[in-house]
C-alpha cells in the first residue's frame, strides 16, 4: 500500500512465535525441504523458527527491498540467491521460501521468479498478494498495517475516556 493504512494490527513476540510455529506445523506435511530461503529482513525471524521446527539446516537469504517506512517504492534486489542454492533447486531439491507477510505480492513475485518450483510461505497475508503464497496462517484486510514486534516498543497509551486521571 502506498498511503498510510487505516487500521493497525500490532503483533507481540509471543503471538509471532505462535503464528510462526503454526506455519511450521502446516508446512511439515509438505516437506522435507532441502533448504530454506528467507526474504530479508522481515523473513529472517519466521525463517529461524520454521527452520528450527522442521530441522532445516541450510538457510539462505535474498535481500529484497520494496518499502521505505509505509511507502512502496520500486523493488530492488540488494542480495541475490547464492548460485549453489539455485543449483540445488535445478537438480530437483525442495526449497522453502519464507517471508513475514505478503501485501501487494510484488516481493513474492520477484522471488518466485528466481525459484519457480519453490514453496512460498508467509505468516500473514493480505488479499492482493494471497494468490502469490502457497501457505500462510492469518489473513488481514488490505487496509491494515501489520506492526511487527521488532518495530515496536512498550509505550504509554492514553485511557479510552481521554481523561488523564
Ligand atoms: O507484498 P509486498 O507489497 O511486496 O510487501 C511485502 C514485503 O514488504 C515487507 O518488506 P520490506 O520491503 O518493507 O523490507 P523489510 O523486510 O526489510 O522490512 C515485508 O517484509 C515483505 O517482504
Ligand atoms: N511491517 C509491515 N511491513 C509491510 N510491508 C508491506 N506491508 C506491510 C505491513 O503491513 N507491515
Ligand atoms: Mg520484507
Amino acid at each position: 500500500m502506498n498511503q498510510t493504512q487505516q487500521k493497525s494490527f500490532p503483533v507481540t513476540w509471543d503471538q509471532f512465535h505462535r503464528d510462526s510455529r503454526a506455519l511450521a506445523w502446516r508446512l511439515q506435511a509438505l516437506g522435507p525441504f532441502d533448504a530454506l530461503v528467507a526474504i530479508t529482513r522481515g523473513g529472517l525471524v519466521p525463517a529461524a523458527i520454521v527452520a528450527r521446527e522442521l530441522n532445516i539446516r541450510v538457510v539462505e537469504s535474498v535481500a529484497v527491498k520494496s518499502y521505505d517506512h509505509q511507502s512502496q517504492s520500486g523493488i530492488k534486489v540488494l542480495k541475490p540467491i547464492a548460485p549453489e542454492l539455485l543449483e540445488t533447486a535445478r537438480n530437483g531439491g525442495k526449497i522453502l521460501i519464507v517471508d513475514d507477510l505478503v501485501d501487494t505480492g510484488a516481493t513474492a513475485r520477484v522471488v518466485r521468479d528466481m525459484l519457480p518450483g519453490a514453496h512460498f510461505a508467509t505468516v500473514y497475508a493480505k488479499p492482493k498478494g494471497r494468490e502469490m503464497v502457497d501457505t500462510f496462517i492469518t489473513e488481514v484486510s488490505q487496509d491494515t498495517w501489520i506492526f511487527f514486534p521488532w518495530d515496536l516498543d512498550v509505550a504509554y497509551v492514553p485511557p479510552i475516556s481521554g481523561g488523564t486521571d
